[in-house]
């Protein structure tokens, strides 16, 4: 993955879906586009073929089921998502667990149809096991911390520091953070703690100005990233 690692996560926020949430894509995509940043936004599963279809950022999942094709009634497997333009899934977010042996399936299922997978952890101790199975990324973020505006930069750096003192046991894994990301400076101490990109969502979605705030986050990352 390109870093520095931006990923916005739309959540299902009212603005997440319809056309609220490709005018979002596309103010994002636009801040992508003017500092030659890859921006990944994971969008709601009903949106990923609309919103691929309208931008060229990377459009991801939020979730993807590790079944096989067949008789799966409810499920949305890696090649549907693949070939409704994502190219890559989050797995395991916070408010989407999934047990240990789907998200190993998920990730061989996501890399045999070359899409990219983000595990989420809730703890720097289970990161280094996780890495293991061979994710792209792994997204770290307290959960008490999510929403919550206070960063996991300032309130928990030590969940980045040692977060990446375990991924570093594991080779071509990047860890990047994330929960409560408000503030260009918080974006910046992330990377500064040894993260590879920052994962957000509320700070963007619920802000009256998310191309002003991503592109704080964009300079912020850029800048933190020139300085290792
Ligand atoms: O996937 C994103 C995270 O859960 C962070 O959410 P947040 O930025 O609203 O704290």
């Amino acid at each position: 993955m390109k870093k520095p690692i931006i990923l916005i996560n739309f959540k299902a926020y009212e603005n997440s879906f319809g056309e609220k949430g490709i005018q979002m894509a596309k103010i994002i995509e636009k801040v992508s586009r003017e500092y030659s940043t890859d921006i990944i936004i994971s969008v709601p599963a009903t949106m990923i073929y609309k919103i691929a279809q309208e931008v060229s950022i990377p459009v991801f999942a939020q979730h993807v089921d590790s079944v096989s094709l067949g008789a799966r009634t409810g499920h949305t497997t890696v090649e549907m998502i693949k070939d409704a333009g994502a190219k890559g899934s989050l797995l395991n977010h916070s408010e989407k667990r999934i047990r240990l042996d789907e998200i190993d399936d998920a990730i061989k299922k996501l890399n045999k149809e070359g899409l990219e997978s983000v595990v989420c952890v809730d703890r720097y101790s289970i990161v280094a096991p996780i890495g293991m199975l061979g994710p792209n990324s792994i997204l770290i973020e307290p959960p008490e911390l999510i929403g919550s505006g206070i960063s996991v930069s300032k309130a928990k750096p030590e969940v980045i520091t040692k977060g990446v003192e375990e991924i570093n046991k594991v080779k071509g894994v990047d860890l990047i953070a994330g929960a409560g990301i408000s503030s260009g400076d918080d974006v910046y101490t992330a990377i500064k703690l040894g993260a590879a990109g920052i994962g957000v969502a509320s700070a963007v979605m619920k802000s009256p100005n998310p191309e002003q705030v991503v592109e704080d986050f964009v300079k912020s990352a850029i800048k933190a990233m020139s300085e290792k």
